[in-house]
């Protein structure tokens, strides 16, 4: 197991409190007078999420849209963010990408914290929204028989990264300025078995969703989008941050948005993923996982 896994499994004995669901879904949910809150945080560091010298005012779309997504994966309506800001190398920049990026989305900045401290650059965001449609779609839903569906191509941040570091002329909008499927996830929060963001890697984050509904993802890989070379593809099925919306439909089912069946969830087997027709029964090596 890796280290996030591991610390994240030894939380889980401390955060039993029914909206914690059990951290194994994208956001906390939280049942309040009548209305269902949707809660999520992500952070950032430097050298670890953004590069060194990248502009402050992609770092901080990049922060407000990873938490944005998260609540698309429930079908969320943002309510608004909370800020935890470390002065870094160009503030007026952060503020400028963050001012854009909320006025992009149409969410208010409701508050936050800063500091000043030494070493890499380290941003966290906390993003409210309330549920558009209950019971509010969790990565533990998949039954078997289910399609698997994704709502478009994986390994266009991993190029786009690339691009960046390499500082090549290829465009690196995907990795700098990914986006929150907002109206896709409310689109599909009434049809959906289980629904989740794709953070980290296609083929960890199907593990993670197979895995919390207790049964086993068949995914055909030629039927994956990319958004690479397809001397890429397996690449592309592992490396993450293109955002897309992974969810499940009872068999038949077609969704109401644009979306590529991947594969079909079947009675747990021996790996929560068979890629191609092979099991894999280990985590490492589908994903990224913080170590
Ligand atoms: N430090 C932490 N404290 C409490 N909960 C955590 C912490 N780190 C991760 N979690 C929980 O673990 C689950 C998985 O987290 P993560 O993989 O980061 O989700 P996501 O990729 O959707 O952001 C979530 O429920 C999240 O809230
Ligand atoms: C400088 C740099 N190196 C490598 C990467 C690749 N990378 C870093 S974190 C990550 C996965 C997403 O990060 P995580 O903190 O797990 O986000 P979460 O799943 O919690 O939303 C990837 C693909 C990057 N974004 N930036
Ligand atoms: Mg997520």
């Amino acid at each position: 197991m890796s280290r996030e896994a591991a610390f994240i499994a030894a939380l889980r004995g401390i955060a039993t409190h029914p909206a914690a669901r059990g951290l194994a879904d994208d956001c906390a949910v939280l049942e309040i007078g009548g209305e269902t809150l949707i809660l999520t945080h992500d952070a950032m560091a430097e050298g670890v999420h953004f590069l060194p010298g990248q502009d402050a005012a992609d770092v901080a779309w990049k922060l407000v849209a990873s938490n944005l997504s998260d609540l698309a994966a429930k079908g969320a309506e943002p309510l608004g963010v909370l800020l935890g800001y470390q002065f870094g190398p160009d503030d007026a920049r952060f503020l400028a990408g963050l001012e854009e990026v909320l006025v992009h989305f149409g969410v208010p900045l409701l508050g936050g914290d800063t500091i000043s401290a030494t070493g890499p650059q380290v941003l966290g965001l906390t993003a409210l929204g309330r549920a558009t449609h209950r019971p509010v779609p969790a990565r533990s839903g998949a039954r078997p028989g289910d399609a698997i569906w994704i709502t478009g191509p994986v390994g266009a941040a991993m190029l786009g990264f690339e691009a960046l570091r390499d500082a090549t002329a290829a465009d690196s909008a995907a990795f700098r300025r990914p986006l929150a499927r907002l109206a896709d996830g409310r689109a599909l929060a009434p049809l959906v078995s289980a629904m989740m963001d794709v953070s980290d890697g296609l083929l960890l984050d199907a593990s993670r969703m197979a895995r919390a509904s207790g049964v086993s993802f068949a995914i055909d890989s030629m039927a994956v989008p990319i958004a690479a070379p397809e001397a890429r593809r397996a690449e592309a099925l592992r490396w993450g941050e293109d955002y897309q919306l992974l969810f499940t439909l009872p068999e038949g089912a077609e969704p109401p948005i644009t979306a590529f069946q991947i594969g079909t969830a079947s009675a747990s087997a021996e790996a929560p993923v068979v890629l191609d027709g092979l099991p894999l029964t280990e985590a490492k090596g589908l994903g990224y996982e913080h170590s």
